[in-house]
């Protein structure tokens, strides 16, 4: 049977009109608008990418945008100048700081430095241990993306088992929580996991975040488990062209839609749906900050 595809992308503009009806309320009813600050430094030409697209989306939900882009040089101490003015800024509601940062500069460090209430990645450490905790936090935008494509598609995930592959601060961490706090049992499996074939082989439910270029093969899928697939790597594509490249995760796409009941695609899958609920924990900042109702069913 063939898989039940998790558009990503439709989902995604579904959250961002969901996103704009709210920033349009709170224009109206408060003369509030809801501003994220994304500060890139360096000119890694994928994070340019990414925080364009970041900024155009922002604007197009009817919020504010401030880009600050710095060289790659910056050093600590500016940095964190800057985070301290938009931590005081009261038009700046959210704040990122694109990553990966250059390696003279200290990302905890630096992360830790931005106001909690103003962490739209959800990555300070008190975000971390709220969301630990079962705590309202601010919750990091690519898990919860994946957890809302999995309620979309399972109702309820209480009693499923969930295997995440990676076990980083940014994704596979998080992710496990969040699944946790949704009554999965949870395996993280990792670089030093042993038999992760048949780890994945056990799993109702796959959270590949990897970085390794279809490096999950279908024959790993369970039959009917859902995929949600993290991964984004661009690889040579010579079939298009001379010097052509193409985006995958890290599932093997074909194969594991032979043997899943769900896959997400990539691209149109986790991508989107990641900026989506950036928009959606700006506004959710915006609203704390002013003491207002948050928005329903954007939010873990
Ligand atoms: N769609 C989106 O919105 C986003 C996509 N991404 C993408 O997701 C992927 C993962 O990102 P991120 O979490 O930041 O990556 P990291 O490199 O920080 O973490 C990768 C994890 O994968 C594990 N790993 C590496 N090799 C293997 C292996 N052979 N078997 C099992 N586990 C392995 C590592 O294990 P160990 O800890 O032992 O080294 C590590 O825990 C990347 O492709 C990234 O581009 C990331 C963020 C957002
Ligand atoms: N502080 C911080 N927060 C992040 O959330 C963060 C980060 N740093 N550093 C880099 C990663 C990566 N990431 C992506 C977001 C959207 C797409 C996305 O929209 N992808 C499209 C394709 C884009 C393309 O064509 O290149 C898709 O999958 O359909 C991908 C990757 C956020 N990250
Ligand atoms: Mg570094």
């Amino acid at each position: 049977m063939a898989a039940t595809v998790i558009d990503g992308k439709a989902f995604a503009a579904k959250v961002r009109g969901q996103v704009a009806e709210h920033v349009a309320r709170l224009k109206e009813e408060h003369g509030i608008t809801p501003g994220l600050a994304v500060v890139l430094v360096g000119e890694d030409p994928a994070s340019q990418v990414y925080v364009r697209s970041k900024g155009k989306s922002t604007v197009e939900v009817g919020m504010n945008s401030f880009e600050h882009k710095l060289d790659a040089g910056t050093s600590e101490a500016d940095l964190l100048a800057l985070i301290d003015q938009l931590n005081s800024d009261p038009k700046v509601h959210g704040i990122l700081v694109q990553l990966p940062l250059p390696g003279h500069l200290d990302e905890d460090l630096v992360i830790n430095s931005i106001a909690p209430e103003k962490d739209v990645d959800g990555f300070h450490i008190s975000n971390v241990g709220l969301l630990g905790t079962g705590q309202k936090s601010m919750v990091p935008c690519t898990p919860l993306g994946c957890l809302m494509m999995l309620r979309e598609h399972h109702g309820s995930l209480s009693g499923l088992d969930a295997v995440v592959i990676g076990r980083s601060n940014i994704v596979g961490k998080p992710m496990a929580q969040l699944l946790l706090g949704d009554s999965c049992t949870v395996t993280i499996a990792h670089s030093r996991t042993k038999d992760l074939p048949d780890v994945v082989r056990r799993a109702d439910i796959v959270v590949a975040a990897v970085g390794r270029p279809e490096m999950v093969p279908g024959d790993w899928i369970k039959e009917g488990a859902t995929v949600i697939d993290v991964g984004i790597n661009r690889i040579d594509a010579p079939e298009k062209g001379e010097g052509k490249t193409r985006l995958v995760g890290d599932v093997d796409y074909a194969s594991a839609a032979e043997r899943a009941g769900a896959i997400t695609p990539v691209p149109g899958g986790v991508g989107p749906m990641t900026i989506a609920c950036l928009l959606a924990n700006t506004v959710t900042a915006a609203c704390r900050a002013n003491n207002l109702a948050e928005p329903e069913g954007l939010t873990a």
